[in-house]
């Protein structure tokens, strides 16, 4: 990811104005930040949603909550896509591990 696309909060490069990052405030940039960071939390909140509905159809079908299996594929997931936008991999799979654990302490309460 380039430093240009990296700030204008939507990936598509196009920030509102022609300026590159180079050229923002550091109020503009902290805006950005946080325009970011108020997106992650709203995925993980739609992330958390879904896995509350998985949890159900689970529930419905008498499996367990854990499925180490798909675990595994959503770490390895995780791992492809820290690559593919050059990020420290490592790192984005111990935030994909506590999003995990945070979905299963989830569940675990509601059933
Ligand atoms: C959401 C699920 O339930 C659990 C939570 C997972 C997750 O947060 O990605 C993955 C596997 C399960 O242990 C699922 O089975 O897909």
């Amino acid at each position: 990811m380039t430093r240009e696309s990296a700030t204008d909060g939507d990936g598509n490069g196009t920030a509102a104005d022609d300026r590159t990052p180079d050229e923002m405030s550091l109020d503009e940039l902290r805006e950005e930040i946080q325009t970011i960071d108020r997106e992650i939390v709203e995925l993980i909140a739609q992330r958390t949603y879904v896995a509350d509905t998985i949890a159900q159809v689970k529930d419905e079908q008498g499996l367990p909550t854990t499925d180490e299996k798909q675990e595994q594929q959503v770490m390895e997931r995780a791992g492809e896509n820290a690559e593919q936008f050059d990020v420290d991999a490592n790192l984005v799979k111990a935030i994909f591990r506590l999003l995990i654990e945070l979905n299963k302490v989830e569940q675990r309460e509601s059933r």
